[in-house]
């Protein structure tokens, strides 16, 4: 399973040999990303195929894009308050945008940073005019730093449909906090077989009170002990939640329908159960399959869409549905800037027709746990309350506190899990935080 990004601290040396591509490559990720409306990662990957760099280049190209979309909206106001009239092509907006993530919240060399935007510009057909352009708007961007890092107005980098949700969703104390929240760096969590505490010691992290490992440094996960032998795998604390409250036991019949890249399907299957793993992507569950390989864990695998399985009935399904995933803005920033309304509208008809579907998979009795990594109650509440609404043969299998470490501020008053990126504080501040979850289990009432 791999870490997607170690952050946007990774610039901890001088920049100066990584050069241009990383950056020409950061700045083709964030226009591609916006124009499309795609996953910052699925952009990067294919960029990546097409022109290779290397490892330190290519966490350099990741850290430059993903500050860039987690600071975008400080950076677009800081960049339009010093534009008289700014450029219609947006193309040169990100050239700027990227340009200015490096002087204002990466360790990298001011000029490094300038020069190479002025570079790439006169290396651009459409672009080769706007040197000397570039040059001037960079310059004064790095002048007036402590100016522009003074306004310290967290709903800045949010878009404004997002802000006006939550506010209403979560109260504007709290909605203010999860902006904040968005601000930091997600912590790198593990999942361990078992033993987590001797885990915890041996990689020198903290052992959470949900049973998770988060590590207190970040390094690069594949040389870390346990890596090679399967020993545990990378998975958010709140991720690591809804399959633990599905309770599989050994030998159970258990579908996770929405599987892919595994992290859950790994857990059920570290429970013992027999798991069949669905997702309709056959290529993110060949992902799934590489990932169960290191773990040393097998499951059962079908390519195709949930919706049209033929298989059962099973003790327990485990529905980690397609969602906005608005809850993993820290981790992916991008989010926030591609993803809308219209989105989160289609994705909830889904997510109900997918509960129906996994109703029918169950034998009387069975368990049923569904999640979504959303903050958004249509894709979470709103969801729960309308299966039970629709299925009257199920009922509510509230979440009891310590089934998830004591976190009593993550329970609604149903007993659904919604946990929040401000959730969970540490002593050290970059170290806390969660994903933010909905869960909600049900069980079949019997025949
Ligand atoms: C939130 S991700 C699942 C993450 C996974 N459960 C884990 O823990 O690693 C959602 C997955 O649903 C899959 N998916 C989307 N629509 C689907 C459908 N109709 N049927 C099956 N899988 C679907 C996507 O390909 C994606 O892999």
């Amino acid at each position: 399973m791999g870490l997607d990004c170690l952050g946007d601290s990774i610039l901890t040396q001088s920049d100066e040999q990584a050069g241009l591509g990383p950056r020409r490559l950061a700045w083709q990720a964030v226009t591609e990303t916006l124009k499309r409306r795609v996953p910052l990662d699925d952009v990067m990957e294919e960029l990546l195929r097409a022109d290779k760099l290397s490892p330190r280049d290519e966490a350099l190209a990741r850290a430059i894009a993903i500050v860039t979309f987690r600071r975008l909206g400080t950076l677009g106001h800081a960049l339009r308050e010093r534009l008289n009239k700014p450029p219609k092509d947006e193309r040169l907006m990100h050239l700027l945008a990227v340009g200015a993530a490096q002087i204002l919240f990466l360790d990298v060399p001011d000029h490094a940073a300038v020069d190479s935007a002025v570079e790439i510009a006169q290396s651009d057909p459409k672009l080769h005019h706007a040197g000397g352009f570039i040059n001037a708007v960079l310059r004064r961007v790095a002048r007036e730093r402590e100016q522009i890092l003074a306004q310290d107005d967290p709903w800045l980098d949010t878009p404004t449909w997002l802000e006006e949700r939550w506010i209403a969703q979560y109260g504007e104390p709290l909605a203010t906090r999860i902006a904040q929240a968005h601000r930091s760096l997600a912590s790198v969590d593990l999942t361990v077989k078992g033993d987590p505490q001797a885990w915890a010691e041996r990689l020198g992290g903290v052992l959470l009170p949900t049973g998770s490992i988060r590590l207190k440094e970040r390094t690069a996960i594949r040389e870390l002990p346990g890596f090679e032998a399967g020993e545990w795998w990378v998975q958010d604390a709140a991720a690591a939640l809804p399959a633990r409250l599905l309770q599989a036991k050994a030998g159970e019949r258990v579908v996770d329908l929405c599987a892919a890249p595994g992290g859950k399907t790994a857990q059920l299957a570290a429970a013992g159960a027999e798991v069949l793993a669905v997702d309709r992507s056959a290529k993110r569950l060949q992902r799934l399959e590489e990932n169960l390989a290191r773990l040393h864990l097998t499951a059962d695998t079908r390519a195709i869409d949930a919706e049209k399985l033929t298989a059962g009935p099973f003790d327990a399904v485990l529905l980690d549905a397609p969602c906005s995933a608005t809850g993993t803005i820290r981790r992916h920033p991008d989010v926030a800037w591609t993803k809308s309304e219209e989105d989160i509208r289609k994705l909830a008809g889904l997510q109900s027709r997918l509960l129906d579907k996994a109703a029918a998979l169950l034998k009387p009795g069975g368990r049923l746990v569904y999640c979504t990594c959303s903050l958004e109650a249509e894709e979470g509440e709103r969801q729960a309350e309308g299966f039970l609404a629709r299925h009257p043969d199920f009922t509510r299998n509230p979440v009891a506190p310590d089934e998830i470490g004591g976190l009593t501020e993550c329970l609604t008053p149903a007993g659904d899990l919604r946990t929040l990126p401000s959730q969970l504080a540490l002593s050290e501040h970059d170290r806390s935080g969660l994903d933010g979850f909905f869960v909600a289990r049900f069980v079949h009432k019997g025949s």
